[in-house]
């Protein structure tokens, strides 16, 4: 007896017409394919694992209930548009999936016209929904529904109340699909989420969406399709705006992901990941140490408790750890009140998330000269996240900061040495920022110029490498090659890259020539800070910066894009030798 393989309804679904030739039975089917399909393609690729299980039947119903791109489907953050992919054309391109030249692992414009928002930053889809239903309505194409999917955590941004005000107060016909599953990485937090809560278990019914205009939903089952489409027909079919509230489990239909205590398998990584040590848990372990010497060291998340290393520290100071949800605006002005209270917090986040709550630093940790501390994750090319996740703006955008103090760590034990020297400043904000990376051993100094620290001396001054941060490695590298080509090198690391230490500038001008490199965007980065200080004093020794050029950068890996833009050893020695007008070029 030959085994009969499953039929595969996926193969046969195309376009999102495909899906309404379907039966109930059909559909049912093609989930569990699709979760078959999701679990052995993301296990292989790395990628949203958890949150694409918890959406195949709501994704599947707004394709069979609205026709994509007439109507336009947006969802928040974008982590979860695997299915809606699927759904639409692109389930061979899964095998390259969040790689150079593959499928983004977000909405991607250039894919697909049923994509649209390629930011994955969350909490924005609303705000997208509402400029869209007012255009609509100028255009007079009231035929065309928006359609605006936004998980509980999304909910916790301040952006998305922003827009339901907005919405609510028009009374456009925008339709919010509330993907309920009661978690961002951890179990969502605050009022909102205990509402919520409340909702599912029907326990209440609540006026806090009706109170802002919008008809409510619910709560409806996200996985029956039978109880999803009525919903969404009559959510389509309302003049005014709606909240549909889907209960759903984050990792569905995935026993190893429904029972995953810490994330649901949020984001799984490729199965030939090496699981080395990361310049995450070189902070989180120090950051324990000093919360147990120092009782006034708070630490503050945006929803991401373990991504950015908090877990230690909260497992042993859980009174002094606040997850503010996915709320980085707030996290730094209810930072800059536990500084006026008289703690000193430290806020862990992604350095691109950081971005949008830049004001906050400036007029509410700064201006009022608190001591608070920002540590960085995936700091410079973070790469398979593709061009919203590159944490490529904090140094421009941070040394803007009058009386920031901002490090760059080349290794672990100069992380937990700026980590200390941080949180010892009570007068204004600190910074550390460290890549996505696996931790390099420790890279050892020859001596001390100032704050920095000397990399390797030359015998002569001839060229000045400075280094920032993790790009340590390639810039002796760089020296190594600069030397085979006769030149004499001293590389610099100078740990506090804002302000600018004084002893850069004196080195460089007893150098013939000065080098800095920096895993950062070339725009108003440490170069340009080095340069203006070098020109303030007068110093007029040639500079040549190197850095990420100015532009979103493609998915690719973080090694694989370092050295296509030239930022790794060759890479720098070619272009240095090129600049210093070498001829003897390989
Ligand atoms: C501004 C911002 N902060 C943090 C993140 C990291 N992040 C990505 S998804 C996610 C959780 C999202 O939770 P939810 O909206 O409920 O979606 P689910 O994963 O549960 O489907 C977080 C915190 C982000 N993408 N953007
Ligand atoms: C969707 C999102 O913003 C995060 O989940 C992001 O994918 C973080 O990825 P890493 O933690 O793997 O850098
Ligand atoms: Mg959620």
């Amino acid at each position: 007896m030959t085994a009969v393989a499953p039929r595969s309804l996926l193969n046969h679904v195309t376009c999102p017409d495909d899906l309404r030739a379907l039966s109930l039975r059909d559909l049912e089917d093609l989930a569990a394919e699709i979760r078959r399909f999701l679990v052995a393609s993301v296990s292989r690729t790395g990628g949203h694992l958890g949150p694409n299980l918890g959406v195949v039947e709501l994704t599947i119903a707004l394709h069979r209930v609205f026709e994509s791109p007439v109507d336009t489907l947006l969802w928040d953050t974008g982590h979860q548009a695997y299915v809606h992919k699927l759904l639409t054309g692109r389930r061979a391109g899964f095998g390259g999936l969040r790689q150079s030249g593959g499928l983004s692992g977000y909405p991607c414009q250039a894919e697909s016209v049923h994509d649209v928002i390629e930011n994955s930053h969350a909490s924005t889809a609303l705000s997208y929904a509402d400029g869209l239903a007012k255009a609509r309505a100028l255009a007079k194409e009231s035929y065309r529904s928006v359609v605006a999917v936004v998980g509980d955590g999304a909910l916790t941004g301040g952006m998305s109340w922003e827009a339901l005000n907005n919405i609510g107060g028009s009374g456009q016909p925008v339709i919010v699909v509330l993907n309920d599953n009661g978690r961002s990485y951890d179990p969502t937090v605050g009022g909102i989420a205990d509402h919520l809560t409340r909702l599912r278990t029907a326990t209440s019914a609540s006026p806090l969406f009706t109170a802002l205009g919008f008809a409510y939903l619910g709560p409806v089952d996200g996985h029956d399709v039978a109880q999803l489409e009525p919903a969404l027909r009559q959510a389509r079919n309302l003049p005014g705006p709606v909240v549909v509230h889907c209960v759903t489990t984050k990792g569905m239909g995935f026993p190893a992901a429904e029972a995953h205590e810490a994330d649901r398998m949020h984001a799984v990584s490729p199965s030939d990941a090496r699981y080395a040590p990361t310049w995450t848990s070189a902070f989180g372990d120090e950051l324990a140490a000093i919360g147990l010497e120092r009782d006034d060291v708070v630490a503050v998340t945006a929803a991401m408790l373990r991504p950015v290393g908090l877990e230690a520290f909260w497992r042993a100071h859980p009174d002094r750890t606040f997850d503010v949800g996915i709320a980085e605006q707030h996290a730094v002005a209810s930072a800059a009140g536990l500084a006026l209270g008289g703690l000193h917090p430290v806020v862990a986040v992604y350095a691109a998330f950081l971005n949008r709550a830049f004001d906050q630093i400036l007029m509410d940790v700064a201006l009022h000269r608190l001591g608070v501390t920002f540590v960085l994750d995936r700091a410079g090319i973070t790469g398979d996240d593709g061009p919203s996740h590159n944490g490529m703006w904090d140094l421009s955008l941070l040394q803007l900061v009058p009386g920031i103090r901002i490090a760059a760590p080349r290794d672990g034990a100069s992380l937990r040495t700026a980590l200390r020297e941080a949180v010892n400043v009570s007068d204004a904000p600190t910074v550390l920022r460290f890549p996505k990376a696996p931790l390099e051993p420790d890279i050892p100094s020859f001596g001390r110029a100032g704050l920095a620290d000397l990399l390797r001396i030359g015998r002569r001054a001839d060229v000045l490498v400075v280094s920032v941060g993790a790009t340590a490695p390639a810039c002796l590298e760089l020296a190594a090659g600069l030397g085979a080509a006769g030149r004499d090198v001293t590389v610099v690391d100078p740990r506090w890259v804002i302000p600018v230490d004084d002893v850069l500038v004196e080195l460089a001008g007893e150098h013939a020539a000065v080098v800095t490199v920096e895993d950062n965007g070339a725009q108003s980065g440490i170069g340009g800070a080095v340069g203006q200080a070098m020109r303030r004093a007068g110093v007029a020794t040639p500079l040549y910066e190197f850095a990420i050029p100015q532009r979103f950068q493609p998915v690719a890996k973080r090694a694989a894009l370092l050295s296509a833009l030239g930022l790794d050893g060759p890479g720098l020695t070619e272009s240095v030798l090129r600049s210093l007008g070498h001829d003897e070029l390989r």
